[in-house]
């Protein structure tokens, strides 16, 4: 059987109680540099959901990243960025493709909002699962589809939409569209796009209806790298008839 064929069953974690606490009390400090304030409980369930990416990872590959205190800043710290820029208003979001739960795990975590966590990949959908269901989390889910497919079926059904690390700004834009309610809003992270990709992200957005409503930066503790976070609202109807087919996005980019 290939490796990433195999079933995924979760064993109990070997990392011992005083290190998860160490562990989640060192997040807990990393993310009030963010102003994003956990208890122990949610940095506790934070730090779990890794060790048990990590556990997976063994056997299908899920990440590149396997040091912990790495994986700390790079997974959780930098998915938790982007909740002080969430709308009070959010009730469910809808995290683009997913990987192996970043950003959407620490986000629900962070704000217990619920949603929908999307990969084409059906294996990092059944470790996201596996990984949900052995933390307890039971107000996310995680979907395996692609997102031009799951647009058609779910239009205006989300008030967020959240992307790391997916596909350059204009098709992030493309994709999110279609899903998002009137006044919905667009939070995307990025790690240093170059003026082309803003130019061609700003075109985008106009055809999708969207407007850059706040755009922050900052830099990762530890030499861990810089972030450029983008909030977009969808204003106004798009332009044009979205979804376009699948692939087309990738294809023939908006706004070049
Ligand atoms: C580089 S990974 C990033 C994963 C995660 N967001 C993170 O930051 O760790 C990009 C993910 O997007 C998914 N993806 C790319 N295009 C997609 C599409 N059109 N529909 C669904 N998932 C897609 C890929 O399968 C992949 O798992």
């Amino acid at each position: 059987m290939a490796s990433s064929d195999r079933p995924i069953i979760l064993t109990p974690l070997e990392t011992s109680e005083s290190d998860i606490n160490r562990l989640a009390n060192g997040l807990i400090d990393l993310a009030s540099s963010c102003h994003v304030e956990l208890t122990l409980d949610q940095a506790r369930l934070c730090v779990e959901h890794l060790l048990y990416v990590e556990q997976i990872n063994q056997y299908i590959n899920l990440t590149r990243i396997t040091d912990i205190n790495e994986a700390l800043v790079l997974h959780i710290l930098d998915s938790l960025s982007l909740v002080p820029l969430i709308d009070a208003t959010v009730t469910r979001f809808l995290d683009m493709g997913t990987g192996a739960g970043f950003p959407g795990v620490p986000l629900h975590v962070a704000t217990g909002l619920p949603g929908v966590l999307l990969d084409s990949v059906g294996k990092k959908i059944k470790a996201v699962n596996a990984c949900l269901k052995q933390l307890g989390i039971d107000r996310i889910t995680g979907v395996h589809d692609r997102l031009e497919s799951y647009a058609a079926e779910n239009k205006k059904a989300f008030d967020l939409v959240v992307a790391r690390a997916v596909a350059p700004l204009p098709i992030l834009i493309e994709y999110a569209s279609p899903f998002l309610k009137h006044n919905g809003q667009l939070l995307i992270s990025k790690g240093n796009p170059d003026p082309e990709e803003l130019a061609q992200g700003r075109s985008a957005a106009k055809l999708c209806g969207m407007e850059l409503q706040a755009h922050e930066s900052f830099d990762l503790p530890d030499g861990f790298g810089h972030r450029e976070l983008y909030s977009f609202v969808q204003v106004s109807k798009p332009t044009i008839k979205l979804p376009r087919s699948v692939g087309e996005a990738r294809k023939r980019p908006l706004g070049q």
